[in-house]
């Protein structure tokens, strides 16, 4: 049953657990969306969520964030949540601010954390 939005996932390395286990708990009212995530946050979710059809991009670093940046410019995305990791640093760095940056640019509810995820779902945004 399509609900019809389109989400982006994406996660850093020490939040995938995190993104995961968010998806996790809220595995029925993602359900249904359509799902796009980098490569490694993708296999991630995958692997937890078998119920949950994912499209996966390139890896961040490999281009992934470009990609759904690119995704977000063409007005295909409804939602990112992408768990940033501000205590590393990140050999892309310029492709993480690009994409938090177009998400800004096309006004598109952006969580770049768990609290502001749950209450992206609480809000019924995705009902
Ligand atoms: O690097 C990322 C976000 O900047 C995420 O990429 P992966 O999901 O491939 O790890």
């Amino acid at each position: 049953m399509a609900k019809g939005k389109h989400l982006a996932l994406i996660a850093h390395d020490r939040k995938k657990d995190a993104l995961s286990m968010w998806v996790k708990a809220h595995e029925a009212a993602l359900t249904g969306h359509t799902i796009s995530c980098t490569a490694t946050t993708g296999g991630v979710i995958e692997k937890n969520s078998p119920g949950l059809k994912v499209v996966k991009t390139k890896s961040g670093p490999l281009g992934g964030d470009q990609q759904i940046g690119a995704l977000i410019a063409e007005g295909e995305i409804d939602l990112l949540v992408f768990f940033t990791d501000p205590l590393s640093p990140h050999p892309h760095d310029v492709d993480v601010k690009a994409l938090t940056r177009l998400a800004t640019v096309y006004d598109i509810p952006m969580a770049c954390s768990k609290a502001t995820a749950d209450l992206i779902i609480a809000s019924g945004f995705l009902d």
